[in-house]
């Protein structure tokens, strides 16, 4: 991979240039066309990178989960501050390297209280500027970045107010000689540019902030897809971009139906977007609930926004887990029942994703693999287009270890529906064996893949000194899968 830039943490196949239709800057596929899961861009170290609070507990604050996927290392926790968490001295020698030299008798001096996450990511930018831990280059192009500062203050006060509050508190925690109203440039500038910071799994963990990467714009149709590994961050195409084609990733889920989406761009972004997949969604009308107005709505919509608003909830609620399966089952139910939302609509994706993660939380097994087998089968070839992508990918390894679950547990999911399976470990063999056959060319980064193959060797551990291996027994598989579209086909039926 050719390095066209000057940041030394930036690997890129792509160029900045001006992008057509107002959108400012974007970035350009330069000489060769780029092929699906080759990188458009690779970031090898964040400007800034920091952990939501609650993931300061079980999150190293030096490899930002690298270490976890490895080995799974136990955290200790920084005797100075007792804030921040990590693997081993290497993760913490890094991290007080990058900026926790300068803040943790910060951080200590606040104890029991915690700086809030953009506070903390603000505070680091500042200090690090201080150092010159930044490049001209670097501070340069994070300082052409689009801020929105006028639409953030005319159109929401509350965001400006708390950006001027961070700015003031991180001005003389810090003691910099910075102006307030240059730090809040900075914050509104974090604000509008930082990307959802998740480990190699999608798991949110906080924020992630580069220049370079931040100049990618949005399309809800987008030809390339962000995913992290530690500190790195891959955008990867999701389809072949031929050389002078703009970059486009998705800053949503474009998922949700097309009212959610502007909102949500519009919201947080300050731009309405024009593109294909907006044009076409709103001229087709089963794409356009929900509405904002409540006397407007019908049943119907009222059913799906009380379900979108319980879905923002899930975070929260988390910690009740019976009753969170509770409330998710029903939402589908009546969803579905009442209304006939098909499967593959929202809200009912992402209420059956939550579903999944609660019933593993509550170690469900039958019915964690029953769900996931229905998403895998059923909802995600209508959801993504390929299955290189990476959720679709994420969710098949899921699928994959369910499966073995399962097989462990069958003797007392017997019967549960007639139809049995026989080997189920089959099925976790032969989605790992295609995850790594495909990795060349799925949008998943270094870590997932890593997993993978774990995940692969274990189960073929399983097979070890039996006769005749996986590998050799297709029809077995292929009717195992039979038998397993049987049975996801009778869930449908039953309602799950
Ligand atoms: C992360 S920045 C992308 C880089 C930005 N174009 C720049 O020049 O700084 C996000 C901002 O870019 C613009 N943008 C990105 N995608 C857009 C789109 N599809 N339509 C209109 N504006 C867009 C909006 O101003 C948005 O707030």
């Amino acid at each position: 991979m050719s390095l066209d830039n000057t940041f030394p943490s930036v690997h890129t196949r792509a160029t900045s240039g001006l992008a057509p239709g107002g959108l400012g800057r974007g970035l350009f596929a330069s000489t060769s066309t780029i092929h699906t899961g080759e990188d458009v861009l690779h970031v090898t170290s964040p400007f800034v990178a920091v952990l939501e609070t609650d993931r300061l507990e079980d999150t190293c604050s030096g490899c930002f989960g690298k270490g976890l996927l490895r080995h799974c290392a136990l955290l200790k926790g920084c005797s100075g501050c007792k804030v921040v968490k990590y693997c081993n001295t290497t993760c913490q020698k890094a991290d007080w390297k990058f900026a926790h030299a300068q803040e943790c008798s910060i951080f200590q001096s606040l104890r029991p209280r915690i700086l809030p996450i953009n506070a903390r990511a603000l505070l680091r930018i500042v200090v690090r500027c201080a150092r010159q831990k930044y490049a001209a280059e670097e501070l340069d192009l994070f300082s052409r970045l689009e801020t929105h500062v006028r639409e953030i203050r005319d159109q929401n006060p509350a965001q400006w107010e708390r950006i001027v509050l961070t700015s003031k508190a991180v001005k003389t925690y810090s003691g910099t000689d910075l102006t307030e109203e240059l730090i809040s440039a900075f914050g509104a500038r974090l604000e509008l540019n930082s990307f959802n910071f998740t480990t190699a799994i999608y798991d949110r963990i906080g924020l992630y902030f580069h220049p370079y990467a931040a100049l990618v714009n949005h399309d809800c149709d987008y030809n390339a897809i962000v995913g992290f590994d530690g500190e790195e961050l891959f955008i990867k195409a999701i389809r072949p971009i031929q050389p002078g084609e703009q970059i486009f990733i998705s800053y949503i889920d474009t998922t949700n139906p097309v009212k959610l989406r502007r909102k949500e761009l519009h919201e947080r972004y300050y731009f309405n977007c024009q593109c294909s997949k907006c044009k076409h969604d709103l001229s087709n009308p089963q794409n356009t609930p929900p509405t904002t107005q409540a006397q407007d709505l019908s049943a119907e919509e009222a059913a799906e926004q009380k379900a979108f608003a319980i879905l923002d909830k899930i975070p929260e609620s988390s910690l009740d887990l019976s009753a969170g399966v509770e409330v998710l089952q029903s939402t589908m139910q009546s969803l579905r029942q009442t209304y006939s939302l098909p499967i593959t609509r929202q809200p009912l994706v992402s209420l059956r994703d939550g579903l999944i993660v609660v019933l593993q939380a509550t170690q469900n097994t039958d019915f964690v693999f029953i769900q996931c087998a229905i998403r895998y089968l059923r909802v995600d070839p209508i959801v993504y287009k390929t299955d290189l992508h990476p959720i679709r990918q994420l969710h098949a390894y899921m699928l994959a270890k369910a499966a073995v679950e399962f097989q462990h547990g069958m003797k007392e999911s017997l019967g549960l529906w007639s139809v049995e399976l026989g080997e189920p470990m089959l099925i976790a063999w032969s989605i790992a064996n295609r995850l790594v056959e495909t990795e060349d060319q799925a949008c998943t980064v270094p870590g997932f893949q890593r997993m993978v193959r774990w995940f692969l060797g274990a189960v073929n551990e399983h097979y070890k000194g039996v006769k005749k291996g996986p590998k050799k027994r297709e029809d077995d598989i292929r009717r195992e899968w039979e038998r397993l579209e049987l049975m996801v086909d009778m869930a449908i039926k039953d309602g799950y």
